[in-house]
């Protein structure tokens, strides 16, 4: 965990923590501590653009040298920890007055980075700012890398890895979904799970290595290990279906519909449909931008263009795509066509749209969408028959050919008729895949590295019920599954450590007495 992050992520502490994360999580497990880390650091800890004076600039000073370097600027006594106090901040090499700042003391171990820790609440021209960044590195501290604090903040445990990623995913937040998840994860509600879950399976790895160590016959529980039905001695009992229903409570926990995921990653909407039925036109009235070229040509758009956008608090991503055609020899179309079916595999949610107006070939479109979409993703997507503006009164848009499709709907981009009620039913669907019914309280995978972590636990588990039927000879290949379990799950918080198994051991079973 000690060694410094790499040079590369210098745009701020966001960057370097994510790139931090998509690391081995190896790196954060138990490098020794060197001198580097001993570093008192500093930072300018609030956004500042370089360009526009902010009301207020942020310094943060943390490690144990960061009460001495405040003190040495202030020319009055420090101020009580978590009491904020105005002081005159100064360059004492040359005496000269810095700025007037609200300045906050933390001490040891209660800080965000578990060090002793200093703001500085500055005035936020660039003067002051500057003026600040070129005293302290005299003071005996050094500016940190990016993500130091909190990485400093996870060596000394303040928070553990998913809270790390949790924090990452705060100062990254664009909508409500996912600054609630977001918390939520930093709050524990997560870590609480895995950590909970780990602690049962070190509990059943200490039973198994009682048994291993000591055999059956040490009596660790009788009434467990005696199995009523076959007479046998199993080694297991109690503790083997415990672990069974461990293996449950994590395949419900995977069979999420990847909600959490989608609600940090954002719901991919693909907007599909054959060539001039309107797609551009959607796309630029749902993001509320001229995004997209719309034109009566034929295979106008040929790239898949994209926009952010809140829809119901959830963060969207809307997709236009390249009118789809069955048959067609342009080189460039058929391109087109090949990235819009891609777009379509990958999206969480389809829009099929088709020229619905009089005289349209709506049979032709809606066959063209079909080809490109399997079964699953056509029924549930969303059919939107366009330009009912210039349809025939009484003229049913939509022929047996929309059979297969999701709920339809008849809209018109140029008149904006039927949007609302096609916005709230886009709102609805975004909403149902995101919106977690299980009661979990936020304990919901919102990373693919956690799900990895997770399905390596579940299918060690799985092994675990095999091998702990196999009676007496198999209980180190059980075991070994469970310490297996246990780790991946050590991953995710990033606290693994084998030692715990040996303090269960001691605790939980007294055996040494
Ligand atoms: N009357 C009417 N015309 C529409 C409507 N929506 C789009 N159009 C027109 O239909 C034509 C095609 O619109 P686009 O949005 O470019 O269609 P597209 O599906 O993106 O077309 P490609 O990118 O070429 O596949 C344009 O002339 C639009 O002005 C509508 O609801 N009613
Ligand atoms: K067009
Ligand atoms: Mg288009």
């Amino acid at each position: 965990l000690c060694r410094p992050l790499t040079k590369r992520a210098s745009r701020g502490s966001i960057d370097s923590l994510q790139w931090t994360l998509g690391a081995s999580s190896r790196l954060f497990s138990s490098a020794p501590s060197n001198s580097h880390d001993e570093d008192t650091i500093f930072a300018l800890s609030s956004g500042f653009t370089g360009q526009q004076a902010t009301a207020v600039a942020v310094l943060r000073i943390s490690g144990s040298q960061a009460h001495h370097v405040f003190d040495s600027m202030t020319k009055s006594r420090l101020p009580p920890p978590r009491q904020a106090a105005l002081r005159k901040l100064y360059d004492p090499a040359r005496g000269q007055m810095l700025d007037q700042a609200l300045c906050l003391l933390f001490e040891s171990p209660n800080s965000f980075t578990g060090e002793d820790l200093v703001e500085l609440h500055c005035h936020g021209s660039r003067a002051v700012v500057q003026a600040m960044l070129d005293v302290l590195p005299t003071l005996g501290c050094r500016l940190a890398e990016p993500g130091e604090f909190t990485q400093r903040a996870f060596g000394r445990g303040k928070l553990d890895l998913v809270q790390v990623e949790a924090l990452a995913d705060i100062l990254g937040a664009d909508t409500q979904a996912q600054l609630k998840q977001a918390l939520s994860q930093l709050d524990g509600n997560l870590s609480k799970l895995y950590d909970d879950w780990r602690g049962r399976l070190i509990s059943g790895l200490a039973h198994a290595e009682a048994v291993i160590d000591f055999g059956d016959d040490e009596r660790l529980g009788e009434d467990d290990i005696l199995d009523d039905d076959s007479e046998q001695w199993n080694v297991w009992g109690a503790v083997g279906d415990n672990m069974i229903a461990l293996s449950q409570s994590m395949k419900e926990h995977l069979r999420d519909e990847r909600k959490g995921e989608l609600i940090r990653e954002g719901v991919k909407i693909a907007i599909v449909g054959p060539p001039n039925a309107g797609k551009s036109s959607l796309f630029n009235l749902l993001s509320k931008k001229d995004a997209a070229i719309v034109s009566p040509i034929a295979g106008t758009t040929r790239d898949v263009l994209q926009v952010s956008m809140d829809l119901g608090g959830v963060k969207c991503t809307l997709q236009d795509t390249a009118g789809v055609r069955k048959d067609t020899d342009d080189v460039l179309e058929i391109e087109g066509i090949k990235r819009a079916q891609s777009v379509a595999e990958n999206a969480d949610l389809v829009v099929a749209m088709v020229d619905g107006s009089s005289g349209a070939d709506k049979a032709g479109g809606l066959d063209a969408v079909k080809s490109i979409l399997d079964e699953n993703k056509l029924s549930a997507s969303m059919l939107v028959m366009n330009k009912c503006d210039i349809k025939d009164d009484g003229e049913d848009s939509k022929g047996e050919e929309s059979s297969g499709f999701g709920n339809t709907y008849d809209i018109s981009c140029v008149t904006q008729e039927g949007i609302d009620d096609f916005l709230d039913a886009l709102s609805q669907a975004v909403t149902s895949r995101t919106q977690d019914d299980s009661g979990n309280e936020g304990a919901v995978i919102t990373r693919a590295r956690h799900r990895q972590h997770v399905e390596a636990a579940a299918d060690a588990l799985e092994r675990f019920k095999v091998l702990s039927g196999q009676g007496p000879l198999a209980v180190d290949m059980a075991a070994e599954e469970l310490r297996y379990a246990a780790s991946e799950l050590g991953r995710i918080t990033g606290a693994v450590d084998v030692e715990d198994v040996l303090d269960v051991l001691f605790s939980d079973f007294c055996i040494g007495k």
